[in-house]
């Protein structure tokens, strides 16, 4: 979108003492509650998902008051307690929506991204070990590692490492503490503008590279850095982007000291998500086409050179998005939201939601799934008109431009998750015009949020289905905000400076330019003041 800010011309421009030691899945025993014992080292055949405070090392220096010995960081801490460790939990790579018969897969330690038939892979999990504990279990692990520092569990994605990547190594983790976003009730968004008394925000976007990004790039980065210890041909590692998987692509690797090269359309994203990867040392190709042509070239690319492909085709990725699910679940004190409405571009992330939510479902954290929907904006809608045919038809399309540049995607990898998502969760596609977004986004700011125009898209799904009486007023309903505002302030300075080509902009909310002195300021105010009516 072109910019247009004549108006903006100045400064607007466990240490956990372990909780739940030695569940006795060995003997097949479900373990419906933690002992209150604590961890025997001796114990070699023995699983402690959430390592104790003890020392494996009488000769070790007396712990400080954190618990951590006097020289130790967190990694080694971690390291000092893998020794009493002795992982069951297991997960590959099995082609996605397979068959009982399949007998096809892989170790997560291969580099595969398709199946033998070209389609997609999933990341399974052994379910009947992870079935060995019930779902108070589960719940109470997890939730006993919210707001710890802990090695890896500080994380909200490594916090569910058991159910995320439950063989790697803590010490191969790359991570930034993601997760644990805030889940926020928007109340006055919700009764002023919906009549909805329930309405809550997932915040992704406050997220360490803004995006919910992050969740699945820590696990794929991780994984990588695994790979490279093994000696695994990886010489970097790659993706086609809208701007912020790059971002978080770029953010992890460069934590890790691995190179990153990122496939971008030139002039398509925003300026603060182009100078994401550059400032973290990227490799960047700003590209004279758009995202599906950026993911067409990396595909190639991927499967001629030593760089590993990073894009949500590789199933690694929504093994760390799909704890946003579970996070949310845990937010609500494991009470299961009635909708969750998530912006689809690529649409692995759909897909991830599902998969959380299910997972919570089968191994008896709740006991239902929420519906979920997804939406799309109308100048990127090949995942609606699909819908729309009753999952009849699926065509990709040209995405047209869209302030919600991150999901203007014409050809989505996870076409086939996401319908398997929705089939399978009742769910419900919806699209949003520019105009609806923009106004949606402008609304919600106006009661404090700060969107993105991807959450715009989203909120315009909510409205629509509220009207329509779908979402009753009393549902309880996420929205999941994708991403940070401020990487799209640009497109809130069009808006407000009411510059955009046939729209509206009913909700602009633009400065009022006044002379430096006190006369023209009061006056300025007065007029301002009244109309407004004391609030005693
Ligand atoms: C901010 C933002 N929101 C939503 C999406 C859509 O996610 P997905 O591609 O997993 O459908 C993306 C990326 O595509 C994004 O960057
Ligand atoms: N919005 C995404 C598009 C690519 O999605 P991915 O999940 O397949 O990596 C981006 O920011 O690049």
């Amino acid at each position: 979108m072109a910019s247009s800010c004549s108006l903006f011309h100045s400064s607007l421009s466990s240490k956990s003492k372990s909780k739940f030691p030695l569940p006795r899945h060995q003997n097949n025993t479900k373990f419906n509650r933690p002992p209150p014992t604590v961890i025997s080292c001796t114990s070699s055949s023995t699983y402690d998902p959430c390592p104790s405070t003890t020392s494996s090392n009488s000769n070790s220096p007396s712990p400080l008051k954190s618990g951590r010995l006097a020289d130790e960081n967190i990694r080694d801490e971690a390291r000092r307690h893998r020794s009493i460790a002795n992982n069951t939990f297991s997960a590959k790579y099995v082609p996605f929506n397979a068959g009982p018969d399949s007998t096809e897969s892989y170790s997560l330690d291969e580099i595969v991204y398709r199946s033998l038939s070209g389609g997609l892979l999933d990341v399974q999990h052994d379910i009947e070990a992870l079935k060995k504990f019930d779902g108070a279990y589960w719940r109470e692990l997890f939730d006993s590692r919210v707001g710890k520092t802990t090695w890896p569990y500080g994380s909200g994605v490594w916090s569910k490492k058991e159910w995320v990547l439950p063989e790697i190594d803590p010490d191969d983790i790359v991570s930034a503490f993601e997760g644990n976003s805030n889940l926020f009730w928007a109340e006055r968004y919700g009764k002023q503008f919906l009549g909805m008394n329930d309405l809550w925000v997932k915040h992704c976007g406050i997220s360490h590279t803004g995006s919910f990004k992050d969740l699945g790039m820590t696990v794929l980065v991780s994984q990588v850095n695994r790979l490279r210890k093994l000696k695994r041909p990886v010489v970097g590692v790659g993706c086609a982007s809208t701007g912020d998987t790059s971002a978080a692509l770029s953010a992890y690797c460069a934590a890790a000291g691995i190179p990153s090269i990122v496939f971008l359309p030139a002039n398509k994203i925003s300026i603060a998500q182009l100078i994401q990867p550059i400032a973290n040392g990227a490799f960047v190709l700003s590209i004279d086409t758009d995202f599906d042509g950026c993911m067409k070239l990396i595909r190639e690319v991927t499967s001629e050179l030593p760089i590993y492909l990073a894009n949500s085709l590789n199933s690694l990725r929504l093994e760390g998005q799909k704890t946003a699910a579970i996070e949310i679940l845990q937010q609500f004190d494991w009470e299961v939201p009635d909708w969750v409405i998530v912006p689809g571009g690529n649409l692995g992330n759909i897909y991830a939601f599902y998969k959380g939510f299910k997972m919570c479902q089968e191994l008896g954290l709740v006991d239902r799934e929420p519906r979920l929907v997804c939406s799309q904006a109308a100048n990127a809608n090949p995942l609606y008109l699909c819908y729309k045919s009753g999952w009849i038809q699926f065509k990709a399309v040209k995405a047209n431009t869209t302030f919600a540049s991150a999901i203007q995607i014409g050809d989505p990898v996870s076409i086939d998750r996401a319908v398997y998502a929705l089939k399978n969760s009742n769910g419900i596609v919806e699209e949003a015009t520019e105009e609806e977004l923009m106004d949606a986004m402008a609304q919600a700011d106006s009661t404090g949020i700060f969107i993105c125009p991807h959450t715009g898209v989203a909120l315009s799904a909510l409205i629509k289905l509220r009207n329509s009486g779908v979402i009753a007023a009393g549902d309880r309903t996420v929205v999941v905000s994708t991403a940070h505002g401020l990487k799209f302030s640009q497109s809130k300075v069009d808006y407000h400076s009411k510059k955009i080509p046939d729209m509206a902009c009913r909700f602009a909310n633009p400065p009022v330019q006044v002379k430096a002195d006190f006369g023209s300021v009061m006056d300025v105010l007065k007029k301002y003041m009244g109309n407004k009516t004391p609030n005693h």
